[in-house]
């Protein structure tokens, strides 16, 4: 794991988007395409900014979210809501977009379509992730029902869950997803996010799901 600490949250988005910006590009000039999955919530909306005005190769770039809350896209809680307004625009409007909620499907078959496109798009080449004070990523949240299957080797790609204290159900892209992309960053603000993190050392990834990928991160704080 490696910490970077910055001395302001705008030098933290300045660099973060810079080294996301150099991945991606990284990706599509040795496959010809790249896969980035970014954080729903308000910690990586100024990344967003950044990145939209950022000159790439988008059409061949596949935006996802690493995890949403099933509710339509046009509902404030919408994470990919956020996403199209924030980042799929400008330079990054021609980039590719996979759902991992369809509000308009019926719900037979719904999950295994979503898992389907998802599948096709990996490896994540660059990952983005946020934390809540409470330890969970994406939507791994310690006390969900569905935590013990996410974290699983053998998890699907993604998994419907309940979220203890969260309005609506969510959909999450697993831990296998999440540990195999080729380059993953955790974003955190603030001193009771790093006061959390912090504490969650040598905590086991059911009571702290952010304890399952934090050694393979780059992990950047900014007050
Ligand atoms: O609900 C969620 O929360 C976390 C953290 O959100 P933040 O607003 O504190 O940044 C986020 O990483 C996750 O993707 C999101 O769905």
């Amino acid at each position: 794991m490696e910490f970077i600490e910055y001395a302001d949250r705008e030098m933290l988005f300045l660099s973060l988007a810079n080294k996301v910006a150099g991945e991606l590009g990284q990706a599509l000039r040795s496959a010809g395409h790249a896969t980035l999955a970014v954080a729903g919530g308000t910690t990586p909306l100024p990344l967003y900014d950044l990145l939209s005005a950022v000159e790439l190769d988008w059409e061949n770039v596949t935006v996802m979210l690493t995890d949403e809350r099933c509710v339509p896209e046009d509902h404030p809680r919408s994470n990919l809501g956020q996403v199209r307004r924030r980042l799929l625009r400008a330079a990054a409007a021609p980039a590719k977009v996979v759902p991992l909620y369809l509000h308009n499907a019926g719900e037979v078959g719904r999950i295994e379509r979503i898992a389907e496109a998802v599948t096709a798009r990996l490896p994540l080449s660059t990952l983005v992730l946020g934390m809540g004070e409470d330890l969970h990523i994406a939507s791994l949240f310690p006390g969900s029902p569905q935590l013990a299957e996410a974290l699983s080797p053998s998890a699907p790609v993604v998994v419907e869950v309940k979220a203890p204290g969260q309005p609506e159900p969510r959909v999450s892209l697993s831990l296998p997803v999440l540990r195999d992309a080729m380059n993953i960053h955790l974003v955190m603000l603030g001193q009771p996010k790093r006061e959390a993190f912090e504490s969650s050392k040598g905590l086991p990834a059911d009571l702290a799901p952010v304890r399952a990928i934090a050694d393979n991160a780059t992990v950047h704080w900014a007050e």
